[in-house]
């Protein structure tokens, strides 16, 4: 496949995946979705390659979640919302090698929930976390939430959905949704240092060790299969597009008249 919404670097055992819509904010379109779902499993089995680095082009941002000018509603692609996000949710947690989320800027949105969804999470000193689906017209309610439980606590995750605040990157190490935190000048001597240290290790180790952490939580892909259903006949409604409509129209949302 040949890409044009991501970039893909192999170097030294582990593969770079960078999503590259600047213009966007590293938002994702259906083709960006089926990009990274292609790069993450071929390089995930690629028995050279011992660990995956997501992140973003740029440092405004590591991914601000689905392109909400892309859509009207549903998206164009596949999947239960037009956009095959189960399907990427799931390749990393199913590839056999460890995705290490590199956070520059802003992981936002759906951008956070695939930074949660990764093994590891480390963030430049300036990154900002934070899920906004209520805000915009969406919740991603799978992962999203129930995962995000898993790493943060029931209360803190229900605080970040019901609210829709920002976090500070040592805040959200604070909260376990972050590994480490450096300066932004040290983020990719400091990625490196720890795909180097993983890719030292036992593969076979690794991999055993991911796909038991994997099946203690395997029953939320349950959770979201059935939850992206539902968030695809909720795109279709007024309530929905008007978190949309507001956005891209640099307003606030009235969402009770629309209820
Ligand atoms: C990310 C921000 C907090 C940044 O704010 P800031 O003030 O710094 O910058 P601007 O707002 O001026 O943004 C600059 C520029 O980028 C455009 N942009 C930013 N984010 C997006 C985006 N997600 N989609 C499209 N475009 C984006 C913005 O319009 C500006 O363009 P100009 O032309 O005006 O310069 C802030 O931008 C922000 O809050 N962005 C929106 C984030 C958002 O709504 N994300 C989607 C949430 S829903 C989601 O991700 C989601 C995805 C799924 O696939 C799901 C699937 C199934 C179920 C649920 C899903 C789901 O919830």
């Amino acid at each position: 496949m040949k890409y044009t919404d991501i970039l893909y670097e192999e170097r030294d055992h582990v593969a770079y995946i960078t999503i590259n819509r600047p213009e966007k904010l590293n938002a994702f379109r259906p083709q960006t979705v089926d990009e990274l779902i292609e790069a993450i499993k071929s390089s995930g089995w690629n028995r050279d390659i011992g660990v995956i680095v997501l992140t973003g082009v740029g440092n405004r941002a590591f991914c601000t979640g689905g392109d909400q000018s892309d859509h009207d509603g549903q998206y164009s692609g596949r999947g239960s919302v037009g956009l095959a996000i189960e399907e990427l949710q799931g390749t990393i947690r199913d590839v056999p090698v460890p995705v290490v989320a590199r956070v520059n800027g802003y992981a936002i949105g759906g951008g956070n929930v695939l930074a949660t969804l990764c093994d590891l999470t480390i963030a430049a000193e300036s990154a900002q976390f934070g899920q906004v689906g209520p805000k915009m017209g969406s919740v991603d309610p799978g992962f999203g939430t129930a995962l995000l439980a898993r790493c943060v606590g029931e209360k803190k995750a229900r605080e970040i959905w019901y609210l829709c605040r920002r976090y500070t990157a040592q805040e959200a190490c604070e909260m376990g949704l972050v590994n480490k935190v450096v300066p932004d000048a040290e983020l990719d001597a400091e990625v490196e240092k720890w795909c180097r240290e993983i890719v030292e290790k036992s593969p076979t180790a690794i991999t055993l060790a991911k796909r038991s952490f994997n099946l203690d939580t395997e029953n939320i892909r349950g959770i979201s299969m059935l939850g992206m259903q539902a968030v695809s006949l909720y795109y279709d409604t007024e309530e929905s597009r008007e978190g949309v409509d507001a956005f891209m129209n640099k307003r606030k949302a009235d969402f009770r008249s629309k209820r």
